[in-house]
């Protein structure tokens, strides 16, 4: 019972001392500077930081696309050492094959994965109506709109159940209202799946809308400056939908961000 009690938390993800530099044609270009994070299971992370300050250096890191110049990136403990089914990726732009239909883009990586056929049928419907596409499988996703094309994306990395979901700037393509919409979408898949998201945003009320920690980060190079561990995501899921953004909490917590990412933006200009 004590050792129940005195659990260490699960951490999905572990980055020590992460140091990035690239060596672009214009020379050594630092981006990240001893950057440490755990990310537990289940959390919703955010982050926000003024542009270039290196979020998508970060992700990348953490996708396996990077490989950190110093320190160490893992994933249950294991060393990240490339691209994994177990760290689902969306991009801004949603990344389907135009020849394929919308089933079989999600049915996609059940297959190359070679699931038994009924269970690839099972996960590729389920997950279709996850995101309300249930009745799109045998669109082409030219046929849908952007906000649709952008649930298939979501549905064709959710299918292989993967441990983290980083995704970057996912809604930044989407005008106001079907942003909104995505992001109801997202809470309500997290709450559901209880999966645990890393999420790239420039907009403090969306990290607020969703988050259960947000990260924000310095200007070039990128360190985390400030963590806010916030809950308003549970309340706009539930009776105090409107309410939520007008207490003092969210305002004073939105301002303490604003204020950093301004100040970080006004050392950029130094
Ligand atoms: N391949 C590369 N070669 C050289 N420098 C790079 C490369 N990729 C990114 N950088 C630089 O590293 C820094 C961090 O870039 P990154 O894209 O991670 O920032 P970001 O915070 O995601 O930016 P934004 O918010 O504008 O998308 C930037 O100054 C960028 O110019």
């Amino acid at each position: 019972m004590e050792e129940i009690l005195n659990a260490a938390p699960q951490h999905v993800v572990t980055l020590e001392n992460i140091n990035l530099k690239y060596n672009g044609e214009r020379g050594e270009v630092t981006a990240l500077q001893n950057v440490n994070l755990n990310i537990e299971k289940g959390e919703f992370i955010c982050v926000l930081g003024p542009s270039g300050c290196g979020k998508s250096t970060l992700l990348n890191i953490m996708a396996g696309f990077l490989k950190p110049t110093e320190g160490e990136a893992k994933m249950n403990g294991k060393l990240i050492e490339g691209a994994s089914w177990e760290r689902a990726v969306v991009f801004q732009t949603p990344t389907l094959y135009p020849w394929l239909n919308i089933h079989d883009n999600v049915a996609f990586g059940p297959n190359v994965r070679h699931l038994p056929k009924k269970e690839t049928e099972e996960l590729t419907r389920k997950y279709l109506n996850l995101v309300e596409l249930g009745d799109f499988g045998d669109h082409k996703p030219y046929e849908l709109s952007g906000g649709m094309r952008q649930r298939a994306s979501l549905a064709r990395v959710l299918v292989n159940q993967p441990g983290m979901i980083l995704m970057d700037e996912p809604f930044g393509a989407l005008d106001a209202l079907t942003r909104q919409n995505m992001q109801t979408l997202i809470r309500k898949i997290w709450s559901q799946t209880q999966n645990t998201v890393f999420l790239i945003t420039h907009d403090v009320d969306e990290a607020l809308a969703l988050a259960t920690r947000i990260i924000v980060m310095s200007s070039r190079p990128g360190r985390i400056v400030k963590e806010f561990e916030t809950d308003f995501t549970y309340d706009i899921d539930g009776v105090n939908k409107e309410s939520a953004r007008y207490t003092r909490k969210y305002m004073q917590i939105r301002e303490e961000i604003l204020n950093i990412i301004n100040e970080q933006n006004e050392t950029l200009k130094l």
